[in-house]
């Protein structure tokens, strides 16, 4: 949080939410506050109830226990209002392909009831924010992963909400896409907004993230700088992040979680990935049976070095990755 001497206000607030879906607990007691002027990401394994907890911030679930809140004011207390406060940027681009970036936004804007001049402005403002002015008459088709990904953002921001969420943001995303992706939401966060985000991926929130908040089967297990997340720990795993060329079939996921020695953990977001083991040696059989099962990898990482290296296509030996 550059910049600031005095705390900043509190835009969001989860008080002991808990959220079941019939018999099971998605989020159990959880508490969070998110400032005006800071970026929030909220990690945890599949299942863990990151989408739950964004879907109970933006207002579209109703929790059985535990209050809502934006700058003090509950959700129940005015739904409507609350709605207005808030943008939610889901995972998926819901995007017309055959409208321009302008028509999209216009048609989005018309939705929310503006019109005119007004509209006019604001759909001017939020190509700015996102840096695409220059795309505006372009169609959506001819559009990257990434400017889609980032007119999606734009449509959150037409009715200038202080707190943005952002489901799984860079799932499908390019490294460098991902980089633009958190170059806008930083000038948000510059400009006051409060951004809450989930991802699989420590480092992209050590990278982009103020503070970073762990969900562990639907409880908030840890809160704080990422650094202080990161801090070596005496038995830490081994652990690989990578872009896939292509969002795996779950059926093929399945497969090769089995061949998976035991204590080696996949998760797999859209094309990002997170391969960790016990140890070096461990991680490296591991990604030599993704590879050998057809997984092919885009680019990776390690978060010691935060060193990137892109794979040539012909890159498919185990060797490549050490
Ligand atoms: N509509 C639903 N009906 C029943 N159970 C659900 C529903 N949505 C989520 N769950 C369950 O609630 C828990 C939390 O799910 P949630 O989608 O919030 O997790 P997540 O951390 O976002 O997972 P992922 O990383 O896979 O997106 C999981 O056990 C999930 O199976």
């Amino acid at each position: 949080m550059p910049g600031f001497a005095m705390p900043l206000p509190v835009a969001l607030t989860l008080a002991d939410v808990t959220v079941r879906y019939g018999e099971r607990t998605a989020l159990d007691g959880v508490s969070l506050d998110v400032r005006r002027g800071e970026i929030v990401g909220l990690l945890g394994p599949n299942g863990s109830g990151k989408s739950t907890t964004l879907a109970v911030a933006a207002g579209v679930l109703d929790p059985a226990g535990g209050a809502v809140s934006i700058e003090g004011r509950a959700r129940t207390a005015d739904p409507a209002a609350f709605a207005r406060r808030v943008g939610l940027v889901p995972q998926e681009p819901a995007l017309y392909e055959e409208l321009s970036a302008a028509e999209n936004l216009t048609f989005f804007g018309r939705l929310y009831g503006l019109a005119g001049s007004d509209l006019r402005r604001r759909v001017a403002r939020a190509l700015a924010r996102v840096k695409l002015t220059d795309r505006a008459r372009q169609g959506v088709s001819t559009f990257s992963g990434g400017m889609k990904q980032r007119l999606n953002l734009a449509a959150a921001l037409l009715h200038d909400p202080p707190v943005l969420l952002l489901d799984e943001p860079t799932a499908a995303l390019d490294p460098a896409s991902r980089d633009s992706l958190f170059a806008d939401l930083t000038r948000l966060r510059d400009d006051g907004h409060a951004v809450l985000l989930t991802t699989h991926h420590l480092d992209e929130a050590e990278a982009g993230c103020d503070r970073a908040a762990i969900l562990e089967a639907g409880k908030l297990v840890a809160i704080g700088s990422p650094a202080e997340l990161l801090r070596p720990r005496p038995a830490e795993r081994a652990v690989l992040y990578g872009h896939l060329r292509a969002r795996p079939a779950k059926y093929l996921q399945r497969a090769i979680r089995q061949r998976l020695g035991a204590g080696v953990e996949l998760e797999i977001t859209g094309r990002r990935l997170r391969l960790s083991a016990g140890t070096g040696e461990q991680l490296g059989a591991a990604l030599a049976t993704l590879l050998a099962d057809g997984l092919e990898l885009e680019a990776y990482r390690t978060p010691a070095g935060a060193l990137e290296r892109r794979l040539r296509p012909e890159h498919t030996a185990a060797g490549d990755a050490a």
